[in-house]
This record gives C-alpha cells, structure tokens and sequence, in this order.
C-alpha cells in the first residue's frame, strides 16, 4: 500500500514551495514521489518546476478537486500502480473544502492501494485568520489537518508566530507541527510500515493504520461498516456522542422501525442535532460511517460501533 497524503492551504500559502523541499528529502531517503496537482491554470507551471525534482508529477486542469475534476482526481488515483516504498501527495486547490475531499478519497471502493490519507495542512503564518470572509475556509483547512506547517515564518515576530500557534491548536489541538525534513521522515517510516497491508480486511474493515502492536499511524478520515439495522435511538445518541476528535461524520443508515429505508445521516461541526434524510437512491447500499478528524482511535470508533448491535 502506498501513503496518501493531501496537501491544503490557503491560495499563496506555500504548498509549492513546501514540496519543492519535501520532495528532495524523499528521494534521499529512497522514497518515489507521486504528485497529482490542481491548481487551476498554474498546474501546468508547477508541474513543470516540480518535475525537474524527479517527481512523477500529473497536472489536472478542471475546476477545484472537491467539485468539477472530482471524477479527474479519482480516476488518476486509480490508475497509480501499486508501488511500495513510494508515497501519493495531492496538491489540493487553495480554496479545497478539505472535509468533503477526505472524505472522497476515504470511500472511494477503487482506491484499495493507498493508505487512509493524512492531510498537511501549509499556513502562511503572516496572514493566519486575517483574510476576511476567508477565514472561515482557512480555519476548516486547518481543523482537519494530521499535520501543520506554518510558513512565512520570515515575516514574523515571534509575538505573532506564538499568537499564530496558539490560534491553530485552538482550532486543531491535535494536529502535529512540522517541517519538509520531519515529514519526510513520516512519510518513510510509513511508507516502510505499510508496504504489505491492505486498506481493508476481508470484511471490509479499515485496517491500514493499524500496527501489529495495536498502535495507529495518523489519518484525516476513516470508513467503518454499520450494522445493517440500527435501532433509532441509539443510534441517535450514538452520533451525539462521539468523540471531540471526530470533526465531521456522515454516512447511511437503516433503522429497526423503518428497515426498508435508507437514511444518509449527517453531523456538522457546532450542531447537536444530527440530519437524517431519507434516501432512495442509496436503497442497496451497505450502511456506513465516515469519520472525519484528528487523532481519532480506530478501536474506540469500532467499539462504540459494535454496541449498537
Ligand atoms: N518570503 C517568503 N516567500 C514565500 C514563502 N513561502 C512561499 N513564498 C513565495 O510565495 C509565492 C507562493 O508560494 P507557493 O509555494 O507557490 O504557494 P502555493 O500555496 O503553492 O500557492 P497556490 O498554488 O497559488 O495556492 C512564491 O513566490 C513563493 O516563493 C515564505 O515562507 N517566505
């Protein structure tokens, strides 16, 4: 299995250059380096800048990879061959609603050879919650980042290079500060650990960032298979109490009371009660949960799941 890791960060923040860094560590550690990137008309630029490093690097010229080349993204993904050793890194769009690209790249059924992602989120430190109507978008990039860069940091005094870390582990205490040369480090020793796993069990279980040793590598999102009926109420409470690392979580769901229907279930950050819209186009599916956030504990989510039956 290969790692994948999304690259977010407000437009200008410093993904490129971030890479251009990465990306030589990488290959000194023996690691191959795949780059999707999409970044409107630039892709084609940086492409070519991040090329002469000796990535395999694949423009994608459509609209933001969470709306318009949506389909663009997943199809190069599963067309990567199985390489172990190496690592996948996307460079997501600087205005990318990271939640709802994680989850894509979690359930997509196609994408079996990559690891669950990791996302790193790069923040121009200078100008961190100071973009006016953006701020909300930069905040959410950050929320569901494994791990933080704060760049620009040239431009900072350290007054405000402390009030800016402070600031993001206000929205994302979990997340890991880095830099090129430590996450090159992460991404090898991953890389290394995950050369034999499969994404999934043969019950469909996520299994990729489980070690033999019951220790978790870092991951943005995970999908875990419901029971096929649930009773209401409990699954209700069960939603409402799920841990502070979940930051979002989604997915389908059938209830003892109405078994014939399916519901697509919803928890948005800063509302308790959770959405439930019934669904007819997901009728045969298989009901699910998908968790996205920080730091969250695999056997706890399947706990709390295994306690609905
Ligand atoms: N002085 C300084 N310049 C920087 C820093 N980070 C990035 N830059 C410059 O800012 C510009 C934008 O940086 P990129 O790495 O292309 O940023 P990006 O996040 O990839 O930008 P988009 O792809 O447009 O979203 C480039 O000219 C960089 O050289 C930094 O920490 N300090």
């Amino acid at each position: 299995m290969i790692p994948l890791v999304l690259m977010a960060g407000f437009l200008g923040a410093g993904k490129t250059r971030f890479l251009t860094t990465l990306i030589p560590q990488l290959l000194e550690r023996g690691v191959r380096v795949r780059i999707v990137l999409n970044d409107f008309e630039n892709a084609k630029i940086d492409a070519a800048r991040l090329g002469e490093l000796d990535a395999l690097v694949t423009p994608l010229n459509g609209e933001c990879v969470c709306c318009g080349s949506l389909r663009e993204l997943l199809d190069t993904l599963q067309a990567v061959p199985n390489d172990p050793g190496s690592v996948m890194l996307i460079e997501a769009n600087g205005a990318t609603e990271t939640d709802e690209l994680l989850g894509y790249l979690t359930t997509d059924t196609t994408l079996t050879h990559f690891t669950l992602p990791l996302q790193l989120t790069v923040i121009d430190a200078a100008r961190w919650q100071k973009r006016w109507w953006n701020n909300g978008l930069e905040a959410a990039q950050t929320t569901t980042a494994t791990h933080v860069h704060l760049n620009w940091t040239d431009k900072l005094t350290p007054t405000r290079r402390d009030a800016v870390q402070q600031g993001v582990a206000a929205v994302n205490a979990r997340a890991a500060f880095t830099t090129p040369g430590e996450f090159a480090a992460t991404l090898q020793s991953l890389a290394d650990s995950v050369r034999e796993t499969p994404r999934r069990d043969p019950q469909g279980v996520a299994t990729a960032h489980r070690h033999r040793h019951g220790h978790t590598h870092p991951f943005g999102s995970v999908a875990l298979p419901l029971p096929r009926v649930v009773e209401r109420a409990r699954f209700l409470a069960f939603v409402q109490a799920l841990p502070a690392a979940v930051v979002r979580a989604k997915g389908l769901v059938r209830f003892v009371d109405q078994p014939a229907d399916m519901f697509v279930w919803n928890r948005v950050p800063g509302r308790k009660k959770v959405q439930l819209d019934e669904s007819s186009p997901h009728a045969d599916a298989e009901a699910t949960a998908l968790f996205i956030g920080v730091g969250m504990s695999l056997d706890d989510l399947e706990l709390r799941i295994a306690a609905l039956t």
